[in-house]
């Protein structure tokens, strides 16, 4: 494929497997510890090259424009390689949204790391990974993780990265219909743990972690605690990120979809695989070795 020609990229949701907060910065950003793994399921993006200079976002996820980390991500991107005298094109960007807004899957984040990516082989430009995880994470702390593309733990606001190989089972993601969360909102309450101990990685595993975020989340939205209540019947079940998602993970998918087909009224949910590779990184060597 001519890198000039249109391309469609995978921006899959991301699962937090555990998440600590272990202090509080002087800006007042939290300082984390987690660990990140990607699903086979998300939104869709699609860029297709205009003859002008104009950056057009086509969507249907009912978000304003000029909020969308998309447009965000494009025009940061054009800035930079205005700045660093890199010629680039319009483009069209089609965003097919599958992902709950708000969720704590991480949708939105991931379509501005997808975003970035594919306008840097679109207009080939010449930016490191190091430097594009900069740019990711002036946009947002979940982004850089969708650019770096491995499962990982993290440190920091979430952008310092430690590989990682986690099992990679089914989960099955549930949350209550018409339930958004605002993170920011989260952050600030004062009933939120924030000292909990730095851990080894090395000594991690799922039963001597947890979710800093999840009661507070549970006594808050009563809703979440149901629903998390129902998983745990039948399988270990978390949170992530700051909700309003929950998964519980299956050795095998028949016994995610057998859970799946028992999910209490006014709820939605959806199976989805482990990964701990990106697709969107797979896509983008796909493109390339057909340039
Ligand atoms: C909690 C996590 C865990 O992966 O995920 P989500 O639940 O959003 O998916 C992330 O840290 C969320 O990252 P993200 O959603 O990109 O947050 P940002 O847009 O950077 O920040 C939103 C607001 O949350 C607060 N914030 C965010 C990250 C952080 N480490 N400390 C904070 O205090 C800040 O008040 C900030 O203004
Ligand atoms: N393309 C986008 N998709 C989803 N949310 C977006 C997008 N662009 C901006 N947002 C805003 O970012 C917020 C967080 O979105 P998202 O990353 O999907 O959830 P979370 O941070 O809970 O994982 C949303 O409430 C929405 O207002």
């Amino acid at each position: 494929m001519d890198a000039s020609t249109t391309i469609t990229l995978p921006a899959p949701a991301k699962l937090n497997l555990f998440l600590h907060i272990t202090g509080r910065r002087n800006d007042g950003y939290h300082q984390l510890e987690t660990l990140f793994q990607f699903l086979d399921v998300g939104d869709r993006l699609r860029f297709q090259p205009r003859s002008d200079q104009q950056i057009e976002l086509l969507d249907d996820s009912g978000i304003a424009t000029d909020d969308n980390l998309v447009m965000k991500a494009a025009r940061l991107l054009k800035h930079y390689a205005e700045q660093h005298q890199q010629p680039v094109t319009g483009v069209s960007i089609g965003l097919q949204k599958l992902l709950p807004a708000g969720g704590g899957l991480g949708g939105g984040s991931s379509d501005a790391a997808t975003t970035l990516l594919g306008l840097r082989h679109l207009w080939q430009l010449s930016i490191s990974d190091t430097e594009l995880r900069q740019l990711a994470l002036s946009l947002g702390a979940d982004v850089p993780i969708f650019i770096y593309g491995q499962a990982a733990f993290a440190r920091g606001v979430g952008e310092q990265f430690f590989p990682a190989s986690p099992a990679c089972p089914w989960y099955l993601v549930a949350k209550p219909n018409d339930l958004h969360i605002a993170t920011a909102e989260l952050f600030q309450h004062p009933d939120l743990p924030r000292q909990t101990a730095s851990i080894d990685f090395a000594d991690w595993y799922f039963a001597n972690s947890h979710n800093d975020f999840q009661q507070l989340v549970c006594q808050r939205y009563p809703e979440v605690a149901k629903l998390l209540s129902w998983l745990l019947e039948y399988a270990p079940a978390r949170l992530t990120g700051t909700g309003a998602c929950i998964f519980g993970s299956f050795a095998t998918e028949a016994e995610a979809r057998a859970a799946h087909a028992q999910l209490p009224a006014n709820c939605s949910a959806f199976v989805a695989r482990g990964l701990n590779q990106s697709p969107v990184i797979d896509a983008l060597a796909n493109a390339a070795g057909a340039s």
